[in-house]
């Protein structure tokens, strides 16, 4: 945590947003690397397994983002996300089906009255290479469209080049075009080259009035991992502790096992708190995980696996 309150000027220059982020304590890598490979040898069995897998169903941003989405394929992953599995009406809904800003229409219409959120990508998704009022006007259409969530993706070049002042100004712009719609800020995390720019791109956009942080696009590798969750997660929890205002975090991109969206859950308990388990402020953003969340909560009910052939494509 910063070690004296920020003046509410911080962002009044650049020099003086960057004298803050840069006053922010270093990251110890090789200290987070090791409490987060500690805290995934933690087991989660039987009762508490079965709450956690259904707890992280319903953290699930259920995602595609890929150049030949059609209507169709969206309408699917709709039904999936409001009954995950047909056959068992026990299983909760997702939090979001997240898609591009063409399809929200489409996701709206699918899932009206079930409950589960549309999340649009915007701002130039993935790269946030295009004028700012593309990206307003990309997130206004996608908020016009029905999309109550977005996730926007900062200026990776400028927060390189030291520009904090213009990545703060976008999000500022980009959270008042959302007109009440949640912003998540992704930071890229695989393009920042060092945790403590996680860091700084994390208290940066909290400060900018980000609702989450979310780790990755999904589209640059490394995406999300345990480590660069773990200093997400404290960010959160520190800017909390500053503020009074929860953030929450999404980790995306490269999440398939049950066994790592646990390990997830373990770290938000252990760094955040228990009151990040919950979807208003943790979200697992993945494309193909939810099937084995299905055939893991399966598996501990019957006690066989059903196969991934049982279930329809994520
Ligand atoms: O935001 C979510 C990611 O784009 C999904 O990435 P994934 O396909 O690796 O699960």
């Amino acid at each position: 945590m910063p070690s004296t309150t920020p003046a509410p000027d911080i962002a009044a220059s650049n020099t003086s947003l960057r004298a803050y982020l840069h006053g922010l304590p270093g990251v110890d890598e090789v200290g987070a690397r090791e409490r987060a490979a500690q805290l995934a040898t933690r087991s989660v069995k039987t009762t508490a397994k079965a709450q956690a897998i259904d707890l992280a169903i319903r953290m699930v941003d259920l995602t595609t983002l890929e150049g030949a989405d059609t209507p169709g394929k969206v309408r699917s992953l709709a039904v999936k996300a409001a009954h995950p599995d047909p056959a068992d009406r026990s299983v909760p809904p997702v939090a979001a089906v997240c898609v591009y800003p063409d399809l929200v229409a489409v996701a709206v219409e699918a899932l009206a009255d079930t409950g589960v959120a549309v999340a649009s990508v915007a701002t130039a998704f993935p790269s946030g290479r295009s004028p700012l009022a593309a990206k307003l006007s990309d997130t206004r259409r996608a908020v016009a469209d029905g999309a109550s969530e977005i996730d926007m993706v900062i200026d990776r070049g400028a927060f390189l080049a030291g520009d904090y002042r213009a990545v703060f100004d976008q999000i500022v712009a980009v959270k008042d075009a959302c007109a009440g719609a949640h912003l998540k800020v992704i930071l890229e995390t695989g393009e920042l080259v060092t945790y403590d720019n996680v860091r700084r791109a994390s208290w940066l956009a909290m400060h900018a009035g980000a609702d989450f942080i979310k780790t990755s696009t999904g589209k640059v590798s490394p995406a999300a991992t345990p480590p660069v969750t773990l200093v997400m997660l404290e960010a959160v929890r520190d800017f909390h502790a500053l503020t009074g205002r929860r953030v929450g975090v999404k980790p995306a991109g490269g999440i398939r096992t049950t066994k790592d969206a646990i390990r997830y859950l373990v770290l938000v308990n252990e760094v955040a708190g228990a009151a990040w388990l919950d979807p208003a402020l943790f979200r697992l953003g993945a494309s193909s995980l939810l099937n084995d969340l299905l055939m893991q909560r399966a598996k501990l009910s019957t006690g066989v696996y059903a196969g991934p052939d049982y279930y329809t494509l994520d």
